[in-house]
C-alpha cells in the first residue's frame, strides 16, 4: 500500500494483474493498525473459549448466519457432503435508526461475557471496510473506470467481518476446515492466514497453497465482482485443507471480511468487459445485489 500513494497506476496494474490471473492477490503493507487487529482477534478467542452453551446463546437459526455466532458443524461449501470443521462469528454494519436498509441488515450481537469486544471488533470492521473502498478504487483503474465508480456502490454495503475458529483437528476427523468454495461478495480481504491450509485452484485445476507472509493481507475477487466484470476478474474456488499431522493439535483463526454491494445496487455486466471473445455472459440477467446473495446463502446451507 506504500506504492498506492507513490505510483497508483502501477499499483493498480499490478494488483489488476495478479486478480486477473489468479482471482487473488497478497497485499504485504497493508498499513491497517496492528493494535485494533490484535484487540479483536483477542477478543474473537476468548469468545472461543467460552463454554459451548454460553455461546450457543448467540445463534440464530433460520437468519443465514448474518450476525453472532454459526456453530462448528453447520456450514457447507456448495453441494458438499460434510460439513466444514469451523465455527465463526460475524458482524455487520451498523445503521442509524430508521435507515432505509435496516430492512436488509439485522442488528448486530454483542457477546456481553467480553467486554471489548463490540468496540474492538466494530473497529476492526470499519478498519477492513476503509481498506477494501481503497483497494476497489484500484480495481476501478485498473478496469479503465472512473476511480470513484465503486463508492456510492460499496459505500453502505450489506458487508460482513467474519472471525473464524478452526479448533485443532483430530486424526479422524470427517471432511477438511473449509470445503472448496468461492466468495459471493464483491471482495474479500482475509487476515491471518498464515496458519498453512489455504489453497487457491489455478486455471488449470491444480491446488496451489497461499503462503503470505506473517501479517500480510490476502485479497480476492467475489462472486459479484466477477459477474459484473463479465469473468475478467476470476472469482477463484478456493479452501481451507486440513493441517500436517504435527500442526494438528493448533487452531486456526483467520478473519476474512466480505465487502459487499449496497444492497439495492442491481449488478449488471459493465459494458467495457464484453468482447467478440468474452460475450456477454449475463445479457438480460440483471441482479440485485440483495437477491444474490439470498440465493447463494440457500447454496450453502445457512438459509
Ligand atoms: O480461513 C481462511 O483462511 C479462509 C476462509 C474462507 O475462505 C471463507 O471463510 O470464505
Ligand atoms: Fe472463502
Amino acid at each position: 500500500m506504500s506504492r498506492y500513494a507513490a505510483d497508483f497506476q502501477g499499483f493498480s496494474d499490478d494488483l489488476g494483474a495478479s486478480f486477473q490471473r489468479y482471482g487473488f492477490a497478497v497485499v504485504a503493507d497493508h498499513g491497517l493498525d496492528e493494535d485494533v487487529i490484535r484487540r479483536a482477534i483477542d477478543d474473537a478467542k476468548a469468545f472461543f473459549a467460552l463454554p459451548e452453551d454460553v455461546k450457543r446463546a448467540y445463534h440464530q437459526p433460520g437468519t443465514g448466519g448474518a450476525r453472532g455466532l454459526t456453530p462448528f458443524g453447520v456450514e457447507a461449501a456448495k453441494g458438499a457432503a460434510s460439513v466444514d470443521l469451523k465455527e465463526f462469528w460475524h458482524t455487520g454494519r451498523e445503521l442509524p435508526e430508521g435507515h432505509p436498509y435496516r430492512r436488509y441488515m439485522r442488528d448486530n450481537l454483542w457477546p456481553t461475557e467480553i467486554p471489548g469486544f463490540r468496540d474492538d471488533v466494530y473497529a476492526m470492521f470499519e478498519a477492513l471496510d476503509a481498506l477494501g473502498r481503497r483497494i476497489l478504487k484500484a480495481i476501478a483503474r485498473y478496469l479503465q473506470l472512473d476511480d470513484a465508480f465503486f463508492e456510492d456502490k460499496v459505500q453502505l454495503g450489506n458487508s460482513v467481518l467474519r472471525m473464524l475458529h478452526y479448533p485443532p483437528v483430530p486424526a479422524d476427523a470427517p471432511g477438511v476446515r473449509a470445503g472448496a468454495h468461492e466468495d459471493i461478495n464483491v471482495i474479500t480481504l482475509l487476515l491471518g492466514a498464515e496458519e498453512a491450509g489455504l489453497q487457491l485452484k489455478d486455471a488449470d485445476g491444480e491446488w496451489l497453497d497461499i503462503a503470505p507472509p506473517p501479517g500480510a493481507l490476502v485479497v480476492n475477487i467475489g462472486d459479484m465482482l466477477q459477474r459484473l466484470t463479465n469473468h475478467v476478474l476470476p472469482s477463484t474456488t478456493h479452501r481451507v485443507v486440513n493441517p500436517a499431522p504435527e500442526r494438528r493439535g493448533f487452531a486456526r483463526y483467520s478473519t476474512p471480511f466480505f465487502l459487499h454491494f449496497n444492497p439495492d445496487y442491481v449488478i449488471q455486466t459493465l459494458p467495457g468487459t464484453v468482447t467478440a471473445q468474452n460475450p456477454d455472459r449475463y445479457a438480460g440477467k440483471a441482479i440485485m445485489a440483495e437477491d444474490f446473495l439470498t440465493e447463494r446463502l440457500r447454496e450453502i446451507r445457512l438459509l
